[in-house]
């Protein structure tokens, strides 16, 4: 069996060589989108020299007193030009008299009729208050950088470099599939045996959650003829990843696995040294220029979420380059109980008092407690040699 870091090697040196898509869409569409694209600056900016505040623009002397000759407000210039006794109004953004290169604030003035004087004991120094063209960033350089994930920040950005169209990299498409017996819809109770599917809803929120494309191809029956024609079916399919949940252990009815096979699939590994979501298969699936990868999760609810977290959402990460560290080390609040050579991802929840951050994690662990896991927000990364981790110690905690 591999160990974690290994696991998720191998499936970050697949994805790697998939082939992304780009598209042009609506600069106002691209929020949380990838940028395709080094975005270059058409313009200085800002565009021109401008004052930083409402105030009195000056051609800077030793004199204390100006006399005003006009006012210039934003977007609505007129050219002076400055003697060193003259003053203009000007206006915050407004840009300057070219032969200008101080403003005073209009806090720091008096003002009888046209004329200006400086306040006893104010700050008075020469190119203050101005901002100069291309000081933000000179024209045709790099203003947002390809694999930047666009936020409010840089859409502001892309607006002002007059980017109505954005090149973004298009979303990777994964279908998802749950197998097993005992499963019914939500929409029905649970009698006897049975149990509501909730792992293609938590599934199809994750991927949603990491703003990639999701297919629902719902639930199957342990019918090895079914569930391999819901597998041919899906990897018929225009899709990047392949996600089924169950079966994948080494009970009778478990037959993902030997369909993968079948199919053509080629197995990367399978079973990680982990808990919960050991049983994890990892499979390439390619038929002429097409590449999917297939990812087996286990069914235990808490084990395929946990793993979706711990690999496939790093893999599409490291794949856009959107692997920088989120990662909190916290002080473990109290006692966890490991004994084996796993590395263990326990459902913690992680605050910040006075300053430092702790965790605590009195949950159960049980893989099948969605409710506990529902109710933390991070996971505690144990790693394998590490054993019963004690109050006090600090860990790597994952935020989900
Ligand atoms: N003898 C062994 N038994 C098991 C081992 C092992 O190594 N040796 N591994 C255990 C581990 S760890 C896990 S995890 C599970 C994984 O088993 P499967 O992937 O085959 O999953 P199932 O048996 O089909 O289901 C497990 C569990 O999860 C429930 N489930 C399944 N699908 C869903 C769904 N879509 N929504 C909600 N809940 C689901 C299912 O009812 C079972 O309770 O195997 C252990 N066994
Ligand atoms: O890995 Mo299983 O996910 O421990 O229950």
């Amino acid at each position: 069996m591999i160990n974690y870091n290994e696991a998720l090697e191998i499936i970050k040196h697949e994805i790697e060589k998939l082939t992304l898509h780009t598209e042009d869409i609506d600069i106002l569409e691209s929020y949380n989108r990838i940028l395709a694209e080094d975005v270059v600056a058409d313009v200085d900016l800002p565009p021109f020299d401008n004052s930083a505040v409402d105030g009195y623009v000056i051609k800077y002397s030793d004199r204390k007193e100006w006399k005003i000759i006009g006012e210039i407000s934003a977007g609505n210039f007129s050219s002076f030009n400055l003697t060193e006794n003259d003053a203009v109004l000007i206006t915050t953004g407004s840009k300057l008299p070219s032969n200008a290169d101080t403003v005073i604030p209009i806090e720091d003035v008096e003002v009888n009729s046209d004329l200006l004087k400086l306040k006893e004991n104010v700050f008075f120094k020469k190119g203050m208050n101005i901002r100069t063209l291309g000081n933000d960033l000179k024209k045709n350089e790099i203003a947002v950088h390809r694999y930047t994930k666009n936020d409010a920040k840089t859409i502001a950005v892309l607006a002002s470099c007059g980017k109505e169209k954005v090149k973004v990299f298009s979303k990777l498409k994964a279908a998802i599939l749950a197998t097993g017996d005992e499963l019914i819809p939500i929409n029905e109770k649970p009698a006897g045996d049975k149990l509501r599917v909730s792992n293609i809803y938590s599934l199809y929120a994750a991927i949603k959650e990491i703003n990639h494309t999701v297919i629902n191809l719902g639930f199957t029956k342990d019918d090895k003829e079914i569930i391999t024609q819901k597998v041919k079916a899906a990897l018929e399919m225009d899709i990047d990843l392949f996600i089924t949940t169950g079966g994948v252990s080494v009970g009778k009815y478990d037959f993902l696995k030997d369909i993968f096979e079948e199919q053509g699939v080629k197995q990367k590994f399978w079973k990680v040294n982990i808990k919960p979501g050991k049983p994890i298969y990892f499979g390439v699936y390619e038929k002429d220029e097409k590449r999917i990868l297939v990812f087996g999760l286990p069914g235990n609810p808490v084990s395929s979420l946990v793993n979706f977290y711990v690999f496939i959402k790093p893999a599409i990460e490291f794949l856009f380059k959107q692997d920088e560290i989120k990662n909190i080390t916290a002080t473990l609040q109290n006692d966890l109980k490991k004994k084996d050579g796993k590395r263990h991802f326990s459902r913690g929840i992680l605050f910040e008092e006075k300053g430092e951050w702790k965790v605590t994690s009195e949950f159960s662990q049980s893989s099948g407690n969605l409710v506990e896991m529902s109710r933390a927000n991070c996971l505690i990364e144990i790693e394998e040699e590490r054993v019963n981790p004690k109050k006090g110690e600090r860990l790597k905690c994952i935020l989900i």
